[in-house]
């Protein structure tokens, strides 16, 4: 089996900031993997890479076995995008956003409107639907991202927090998503700064830090069943120790001096 996503020896710098050093990894279909790393590590730049955004400077890139070139554009309708935050759309409704990006993906209008009419009763979006985007919630415009990263069926998902502004029942809900879609062979590779979520949700955890790969494996393995929980380990493997300091200094100007 070709894996979904193969990443060899990937290199990235900004001018003179090297921000990918040496990225590899290799996913399976059918995986569900955090991507996960201090501010600044790389991770969007990575996704942008994979997504064509941005050009590597070395390395190669292969999605279901297939290199990419910087031409082809071809594999795209395979992937489904959800970025952290999009404001581009305000003016339209979430059922002609939602229209707007299905025939963007090859889907017959009247076929892609009743789709995500479908898909926004089941995740409660029905009564805004119709409204326009800047009228919605922070949860409802996340919810309108993941039906758009969706509409065309696409075997492979980058989602960018992917449950950011949802409530604790819609959390539940796009969770048990997530795997049915995994357990019918989809890739998703999404990146959170929430460990709790990520220690649930992922069967593989990849931890990038200053550019490289620092941790790569199912949680149980990257903690070798030592009893911790992914938080921890990430303080540790990114070498954080001093946060009661930190709190305390800030507190100490912000309220003008030590208790
Ligand atoms: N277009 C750009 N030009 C210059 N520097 C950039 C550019 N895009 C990203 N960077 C720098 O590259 C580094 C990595 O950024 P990136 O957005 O990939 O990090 P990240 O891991 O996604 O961080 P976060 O968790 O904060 O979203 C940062 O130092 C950032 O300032």
């Amino acid at each position: 089996m070709e894996p979904a996503i193969k990443l060899s020896h990937v290199q990235k710098a900004f001018g003179a900031k090297t921000v990918l050093k040496d990225v590899s990894f290799a996913i399976d279909p059918g995986t569900i993997v955090g991507y996960i790393g201090p501010n600044g590590a790389g991770k969007s730049t990575t996704v942008k890479i994979i997504l064509g955004l941005l050009r590597q400077d070395a390395g190669t890139i292969e999605i279901n076995g297939r290199p990419l070139r910087e031409d082809d554009n071809d594999y795209k309708r395979h992937i489904g995008y959800v970025p952290e935050a999009v404001d581009v759309f305000d003016a339209l409704t979430a059922r002609e956003y939602l229209t707007l990006i299905g025939q963007l993906y090859g889907l017959d209008e009247a076929v892609a409107g009743e789709k995500a009419e479908q898909l926004a009763a089941i995740v409660g979006l029905a009564p805004a639907f119709d409204r326009r985007i800047t009228s919605c919630s922070k949860g409802m415009r996340q919810l309108v991202l993941i039906i758009a990263s969706l509409l065309h069926d696409p075997d492979i998902l980058f989602w960018d927090e992917p449950l950011n502004g949802l409530d604790a029942n819609t959390v539940l809900v796009i969770e048990e998503i997530l795997h049915e879609l995994r357990d019918r062979g989809k890739t998703i590779f999404y990146s959170s700064h929430i460990m709790d979520v990520v220690q649930k949700l992922s069967d593989r955890i990849i931890l990038l830090n200053d550019g490289e790969v620092q941790a790569d494996g199912p949680f149980n393995e990257i903690t070798s069943g030592a009893d911790t929980n992914l938080q921890e380990l990430f303080n540790e493997l990114t070498g954080f120790a001093e946060h009661g300091e930190k709190a305390k200094a800030f507190v100490d100007i912000v309220t003008g001096g030590d208790r």
